[in-house]
């Protein structure tokens, strides 16, 4: 079963609650919020006061990327603004244990991003506790890159990692350059939550490209 998660950076921040609804009336089962600092990546989208006001406007569980340095500083807001899914990135935990623990002190189910260059097996030891593994396919910071080949040997290594560490029911998220020609290698590898920003917000179907990666 896949999780297609569009991410809101490719939709029109002027009406982004109708953008919101848009897609899930279109088929999506989730929403990707790129929260990113202007310091652990070279942009700067939003913080927990959009998240809060846009909850509101749809049922769909929310799937917060955190592109910031301390990300442990946005548990709480993250939590009380009904966020389900935190997945912080390895690279900006120095104390990634205690972040994952405090996610899920929190409620909210915790994900570990890998940027391109980092190794999966950085997470051999956490693999037991996370609910959710995302292989960035770009280096992060904006939509609209091009998908990293390589991406998807990661996603199989981060499969088998769960699997090793019997950890079967945690996903397998990937992130960056999601279209309708690199979806199915992706999920060929194991992927089963992929995000897609330009490739759903710049369709002229969207409900059309939510089937395909769904498919
Ligand atoms: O985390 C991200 C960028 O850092 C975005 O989620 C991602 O890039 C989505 O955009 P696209 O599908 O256009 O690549
Ligand atoms: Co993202």
């Amino acid at each position: 079963m896949i999780t297609v998660c569009p991410s809101i950076l490719s939709a029109d921040f002027a009406k982004l609650a109708e953008e919101i609804q848009d897609v899930e009336k279109k088929g999506a089962r989730c929403i990707h919020l790129d929260l990113m600092d202007g310091h652990f990546v070279p942009n700067l989208t939003f913080g927990i006061p959009v998240v809060q006001a846009v909850r509101k406007y749809t049922q769909l569980p929310f799937d917060a990327h955190l592109m910031v340095e301390h990300p442990e500083t946005y548990i709480d807001g993250l939590a009380a603004a009904g966020v389900t899914y935190v997945t912080v990135h390895q690279e900006a935990c120095v104390h990634l244990d205690r972040v994952l623990q405090a996610i899920h002190d929190a409620h909210m189910k915790a994900g570990v991003a890998l940027n391109p260059a980092t190794p999966v097996t950085t997470l051999e030891w956490v693999a037991a506790q996370v609910d959710l593994i995302l292989i960035m396919s770009v280096n992060p910071g904006f939509g609209g890159q091009r998908f990293l080949p390589y991406a998807v040997e990661k996603i199989k290594q981060a499969r088998a990692l769960l699997d090793a560490s019997g950890n079967t029911c945690a996903a397998v998220q990937v992130d960056g350059g999601i279209n309708r020609k690199t979806a199915p290698s992706v999920k060929a590898a194991g992927a089963t939550f992929l995000v897609a920003g330009s490739a759903i917000f710049g369709a002229s179907d969207r409900a059309e490209i939510i089937r395909f990666l769904q498919a």
